[in-house]
């Protein structure tokens, strides 16, 4: 009798210890979603997504919620900057280590772009190529432009010339976004030859490194004639354009052609603005029988990392110039277009050395003043 009451007594105990636990949950349950929904949901995007848009939400109940929105945008921007700064370094990192093929740092500069799309800000140009036309300017901006630390301007802004009056605001706008390892460049070849642009570009920097390339003068009066040519077939011959009195050898120096090529003149004017070292002068002849060792001496100029090699180049026997084996943004090798490496027109010997004559005093005062034998004579 007593045994099974006992048995009786724990049964009941067990069922009642049942229904309390299975109650207790209950209770809990429903005061979680009663109560608790806010913990239970919580997570910083759905938090995020509640802070109101506006700093100016006042009011001081609000202030919790502020503080805690606040909080988050620190957190955010912290993070976004923590973020960039794990980039620039890993892009730092990248960059020190060697690039043993063009497809690596084809690779290399394809990632540096999109992190300096993603984490880069649009800054004033710290090189630019200033001249001159004809020079060979494009092939350096091109040949450039592979290295994962320079990101160029494609186009050329014309600023210190024709667009000043826009303001440097305007001209940083138009600049690719760089991280801060990375040189912004652009290239507009009359600056060379444009009085103002020294002080102007000394005005926004005196720092800034400028580069100039630079070809024989006569071949690169005769370029830039057959490009006027190619677009206005009527204008006088080249010979008529040149001289004043072709048989007493005067030659017509306000004919831009011609101007263009007495460097030494236009190089004073950047000398009362700038340091020589500031200034590196690339061969218009060598870049195109020694691509690699031109850009290797700009790479050291710009004080960058020699990651452009003989590796990046091939001679292309169709157009009879260097060509990238892998540029920028593609796969494909890549030569200049048909505006590079035209047919010039054909100018007597004679008119040729009458030129050759002429520039003869100012090429030498140039090569003194540079340091520098371009071989023209
Ligand atoms: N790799 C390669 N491919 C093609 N062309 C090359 C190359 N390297 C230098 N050059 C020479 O560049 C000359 C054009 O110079 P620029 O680019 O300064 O011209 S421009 O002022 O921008 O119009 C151009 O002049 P022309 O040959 O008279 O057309 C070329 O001789």
């Amino acid at each position: 009798m007593a045994h099974r009451l006992l048995s009786s007594a724990n049964r009941f105990s067990a069922r009642f210890a049942f229904f309390f636990t299975v109650s207790l949950s209950c209770t809990y349950l429903c005061y979680s979603i009663l109560f608790c929904r806010g913990t239970v949901m919580t997570n910083q995007a759905y938090e995020g997504k509640r802070c109101p848009p506006s700093k100016n939400a006042g009011g001081k109940k609000l202030l919790g919620r502020l503080d805690h929105c606040a909080s988050l945008g620190v957190r955010a921007a912290a993070q976004e900057s923590a973020a960039a700064q794990r980039g620039a370094s890993e892009l730092r990192e990248q960059t020190r280590a060697p690039l043993p093929s063009a497809g690596h740092s084809a690779d290399a500069r394809m990632r540096n772009m999109s992190f300096a799309q993603k984490y880069g800000n649009k800054k004033l140009p710290n090189a630019l190529i200033v001249g001159v036309k004809k020079g060979g300017t494009r092939a350096v901006l091109e040949f450039i432009r592979i290295h994962p630390d320079v990101r160029a301007l494609g186009t050329e802004p014309h600023f210190f010339d024709r667009n000043y009056d826009r303001g440097l605001d305007w001209y940083r706008a138009l600049m690719p976004r760089t991280l801060d390892s990375q040189i912004t460049l652009e290239k507009t070849p009359s600056y060379f030859v444009t009085r103002e642009a020294p002080r102007r570009i000394a005005g926004m920097s005196h720092e800034t490194k400028l580069i100039v390339v630079v070809r024989n003068p006569v071949t690169r009066a005769i370029s830039d004639y057959t490009q006027t040519l190619s677009k206005k077939p009527d204008i006088p011959t080249f010979e008529e354009l040149a001289f004043k009195n072709r048989s007493l050898g005067v030659v017509d120096t306000s004919w831009n052609a011609i101007r263009i090529g007495m460097y030494i003149l236009h190089l004073e004017n950047w000398l009362q603005y700038f340091r020589p070292s500031q200034m590196h002068f690339v061969s218009g002849e060598r870049l195109i029988t020694d691509p690699a060792g031109e850009m290797g001496r700009v790479q050291d100029f710009l004080g960058l990392k020699r990651i452009i090699t003989d590796k990046h180049f091939y001679f292309n026997r169709t157009k009879g110039f260097p060509c990238l084996k892998k540029p920028e943004s593609s796969s494909q090798p890549r030569c200049l277009g048909k505006s590079k490496g035209r047919t010039h027109v054909q100018i007597e010997q004679e008119v040729i050395e009458q030129l050759q004559e002429f520039y003869r005093p100012f090429n030498v005062k140039f090569y003194e003043t540079v340091g520098q034998d371009f071989k023209w004579d």
